[in-house]
C-alpha cells in the first residue's frame, strides 16, 4: 500500500513530513560503500576500477578494455534496428533545437565613469557524462548529457556507463556517436565517478561531471564536488501528478508507474481534489502492477515511497507541490497554466492531460536530467549553461581610474588592506604628476 494522506487529517503535517523523509534520508549503507570505493580508486587507480566492476557489474575488465574501441562501437551500432535509429535521430534533433536557444550572449559596455565592463562565456575543457545502466539502459540520457555539452562547445567529452554482465544496448553507443562523445568507458556507479574526478592510469580526470544515476552515483557525485564540478543531485526519479476527478484513472496510474519503474527508491505521488478518483487510481496502479515487466521494482517503489494525497482545492495542491519540490510535475487539470504560475519548485512541468511525463524523457526537447531529493528548491535541470563558465571583464582608462579609484582606496583602508589601496594610489599619483 502507498501512503494514503488527506489534508483533512489532524496529523497530516507529521505524515506528510514522514513521506518527504522516506526518500530524502541519506542512506548510511550507501554512503559507507561509496566512501570505500572512492578511497580505493584514489589509491589504486585502474586496479580498483577493475575490482569494483567485477564485484558490481560481474564483468572482468583490463586496463585495455576499460574503454570501448572504435571497432567495438561500430560493430555494436551496426546491430541497431532502423526504427530505433530513426526515433533516436528525431529525439536528438528536438533536444538540439531546444538547447540551441539556451546559448548565452557575451556583453560589454562603457559606463558613465568611462570604465569598460562586461563578461565572456567559455565552454569547459573536459567533461565526464554519466549515463546510467544498472537495471535499464538509457540512450536518451546520452543525448540529454552530450547534446547540451556539444552546443556549449566543450572540447573533450567522455562518457561512462555500466555494462552489467558485459552487455551494452547498441543504441547507447549510437547516441554517443551522434552526439560527438570522444570516449566511452565501461564503468558504472561510484567507481565511474571516482575515475572521472581523480583520474587513473587509463582515465583522464575531467573538470565537471554531469548526469543522472542511482543512489550510489548521486552520493559519489556529492562527495567529489569541489575537486570537480557537478551539475546537481540527479538521483532516483520522482513524479508528482496533480489531477482533478475528470481524468482517466489508468492514464494517471501509468504516469505514476513510469517513474516508479526506474528504481525501488523512486517516488510517485498523486495529489487530487477528488477522493473517489484517488481510490480509482490506486486500483488502476494495482491492476497494472500485476502485468508490467518491471513490476518488482515499480511495486517496491509504490509500496515504500508512493502516495495518494487528497486536498480540498488546487490551491492546496500547489502549496504541497512546492514543498515536495519534485523532479517532474504533471498538471492534469483543464487549465494548467494558472496552476503552474503558482508553483515554483519543480524540475520540469508537464501541462495538461495530453502531456505524459514520458514525452519529456525522450522527445519533448527539454532536458530530462533533473534535480531530485527536493533539490529543485535550489537547482535546475541540465542545460547548456552547465557546460560553460563566465569570466568577467573590466578595463579602466586613466579617467575612469581617477573617477572611481579614490573610493577603492577608502574601502581598502577600511578593510586594513594597505597594499590594495597603494596599488590604486601609485597609479593615481602618476596621473597627477606634471607633464614633463
Ligand atoms: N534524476 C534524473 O534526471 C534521472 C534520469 C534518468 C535516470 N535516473 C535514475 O537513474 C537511476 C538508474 O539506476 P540504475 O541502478 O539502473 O543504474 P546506475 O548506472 O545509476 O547504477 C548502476 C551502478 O550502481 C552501482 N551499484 C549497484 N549496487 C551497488 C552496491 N550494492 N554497492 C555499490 N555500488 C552499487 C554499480 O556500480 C552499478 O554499476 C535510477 O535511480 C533512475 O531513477 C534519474
Ligand atoms: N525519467 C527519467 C528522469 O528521472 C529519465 C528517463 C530516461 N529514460 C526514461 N526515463
Ligand atoms: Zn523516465
Amino acid at each position: 500500500m502507498p501512503h494514503i494522506l488527506s489534508t483533512s487529517q489532524d496529523d497530516f503535517e507529521a505524515r506528510f513530513a514522514a513521506l518527504l523523509e522516506s526518500t530524502r534520508e541519506e542512506d548510511a549503507d550507501v554512503e559507507a560503500a561509496v566512501d570505500e570505493i572512492l578511497a580505493d580508486v584514489r589509491a589504486r587507480g585502474d586496479a580498483a576500477l577493475i575490482d569494483a566492476t567485477r564485484r558490481h557489474d560481474r564483468i572482468e575488465l583490463t586496463a585495455a578494455t576499460l574503454a570501448f574501441t572504435t571497432e567495438e562501437i561500430e560493430a555494436e551500432i551496426a546491430r541497431v534496428p532502423v526504427a530505433e535509429a530513426d526515433a533516436l535521430r528525431l529525439a536528438a534533433d528536438r533536444i538540439r533545437a531546444y538547447h540551441l536557444r539556451q546559448l548565452p550572449e557575451d556583453a560589454n559596455w562603457t559606463d558613465e565613469a568611462g570604465a569598460r565592463l562586461g563578461w565572456r562565456w567559455n565552454a569547459m575543457g573536459a567533461v565526464g557524462l554519466y549515463v546510467p545502466g544498472g537495471t535499464a539502459s538509457y540512450p536518451s540520457s546520452v543525448l540529454m548529457n552530450a547534446i547540451p555539452a556539444g552546443v556549449a562547445g566543450v572540447e573533450r567529452m567522455v562518457m561512462t556507463t555500466p555494462t552489467p554482465d558485459g552487455k551494452v544496448n547498441p543504441l547507447v553507443l549510437l547516441a554517443a556517436k551522434l552526439a560527438g562523445v570522444d570516449t566511452v568507458y565501461r564503468l558504472g556507479g561510484a567507481q565511474a565517478i571516482a575515475a572521472l574526478a581523480y583520474g587513473t592510469e587509463s582515465v583522464a580526470r575531467v573538470d565537471k561531471i554531469t548526469g543522472p544515476g542511482n543512489a550510489y552515483v548521486a552520493a559519489a557525485k556529492r562527495r567529489v564536488f569541489g575537486r570537480v564540478g557537478i551539475d546537481m543531485i540527479a538521483g532516483p526519479s520522482e513524479i508528482v501528478v496533480i489531477a482533478d476527478g475528470s481524468n482517466e484513472p489508468d492514464w494517471i496510474a501509468l504516469d505514476l508507474l513510469s517513474q516508479a519503474e526506474h528504481d525501488a527508491k523512486a517516488q510517485a505521488i498523486l495529489i487530487t481534489t477528488d477522493p473517489l478518483f484517488g481510490e480509482a487510481v490506486a486500483d488502476a496502479v494495482a491492476d497494472r502492477l500485476r502485468t508490467i515487466e518491471r513490476r518488482e521494482i515499480a511495486g517496491a517503489s509504490w509500496r515504500d515511497h508512493g502516495a495518494i494525497i487528497t486536498v480540498h482545492d488546487l490551491g492546496e495542491a500547489a502549496v504541497l507541490a512546492d514543498q515536495i519540490a519534485p523532479e517532474h510535475l504533471e498538471l492534469c487539470v483543464d487549465e494548467p497554466e494558472p496552476l503552474a504560475a503558482n508553483i515554483f519548485n519543480a524540475g520540469a512541468m508537464f501541462l495538461g492531460k495530453w502531456t505524459p511525463e514520458a514525452i519529456g524523457d525522450y522527445v519533448g526537447g527539454p532536458n530530462h536530467v533533473l534535480p531530485t531529493s527536493r533539490s529543485a528548491r535550489f537547482s535546475s535541470g541540465l542545460s547548456v549553461l552547465d557546460f560553460m563558465k563566465r569570466t568577467t571583464l573590466a578595463k579602466m582608462t586613466p579617467g575612469a581610474l581617477k573617477a572611481i579609484g579614490p573610493a577603492a582606496e577608502t574601502l581598502a583602508r577600511s578593510e586594513s588592506l594597505e597594499a590594495h589601496g597603494l596599488s590604486v594610489r601609485a597609479r593615481l599619483a602618476r596621473l597627477n604628476e606634471p607633464a614633463p
